[in-house]
């Protein structure tokens, strides 16, 4: 595959290691205003670094937009009259909605929305997908490219934003948590690189049994929780302080935010 990242920052570079590690290219074109913080891309086959959007569009049947949102519409501008039938837009822009780029490229164009998050990097990023009519017909191409770099599901553009707060801006979420639970290792008694080694596990550990049996989680709980035991006590305490509730505030929040955020140049 002829694959352009137009903005090779936090989420392009996690996505451009994803498709090298996974030998998912025949090209990759990366771009970006100020080559060196890419310098880590230089000299791997294939891989081309360049400030010249046109040239990566031009060499590229893919082309997957990772700028921030305020840059997204002159880009898509300055790369209209280059777009041919071979092209396949796929914008990781957040809040950037399918309306807003036909009415600038067309709709006739390719046009397909995916939310990742930086796990693509290992390969390991739920990625949710979404297209404008034309685009259907070329889904596949983009389940084939995610799902290389982990799994990748279709939803309605509406819930896009909704994709964004939880899969996204989901691995901070999880850093945190992940976080907390080594500074408590810590206070527990472990070194604080062993404390971490056991906070990541079972993090790990506690997915993956979802992810194998489809349990609801509170099923694997029951599991733990010895009556009277540690467990209960624990977990009831965090309660009382609030973890879920503050969880679940937050994710909401950040959803709120998100309407507010500036696609348009300020
Ligand atoms: N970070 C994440 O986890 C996720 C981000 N997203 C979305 O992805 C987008 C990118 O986010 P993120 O990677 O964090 O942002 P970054 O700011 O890290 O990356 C954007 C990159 O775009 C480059 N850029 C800016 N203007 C141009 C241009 N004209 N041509 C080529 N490159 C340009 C910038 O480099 P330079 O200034 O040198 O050109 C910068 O490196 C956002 O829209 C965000 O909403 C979606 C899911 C997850
Ligand atoms: O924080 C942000 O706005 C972007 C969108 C999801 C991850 N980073």
């Amino acid at each position: 595959m002829k694959i352009a990242i137009i903005g090779t920052g936090n989420l392009g570079k996690s996505i451009a290691k994803g498709l090298i590690t996974s030998n998912a290219i025949t090209t990759l074109y990366l771009t970006k205003r100020n080559l060196d913080a890419i310098q880590e891309f230089d000299g791997y086959q294939n891989v081309y670094l360049t400030s010249n959007n046109a040239e990566a569009v031009k060499q590229s049947d893919i082309i997957i937009f990772a700028v921030q949102p305020a840059h997204f519409e002159t880009i898509l501008r300055d790369i209209k009259p280059l777009l041919t039938e071979k092209h396949v837009l796929i914008s990781t822009i957040t809040g950037f909605l399918i309306p807003k780029m036909e009415a600038i490229v067309g709709s006739d164009q390719f046009i397909i929305r995916a939310m990742p998050n930086t796990a693509i990097a290992v390969g390991k990023s739920i990625t949710c997908l979404c297209s404008n009519e034309k685009g259907a017909e070329r889904i596949k191409i983009a389940e084939a490219i995610f799902n290389r770099l982990g799994t990748s599901i279709a939803i309605p553009e509406k819930q896009m934003q909704a994709a964004t707060v939880v899969c996204a801006s989901g691995i901070a979420f999880w850093m945190r948590l992940i976080r907390a639970t080594t500074q408590a290792a810590i206070q527990l008694g472990f070194e604080a690189e062993t404390a971490q080694d056991l906070a990541m596990h079972t993090c790990e550990g506690a997915a993956s049994l979802l992810i194998a049996t489809g349990n609801h989680p509170e099923q694997e709980i029951d599991k733990v929780t010895t009556p009277k035991g540690c467990t209960i006590e624990g977990l009831n305490e965090m309660e009382h302080k609030g973890l879920s509730s503050s969880l679940i505030q937050g994710m909401v929040t950040s959803f709120n935010k998100i309407n507010t955020i500036k696609t348009e140049q300020l």
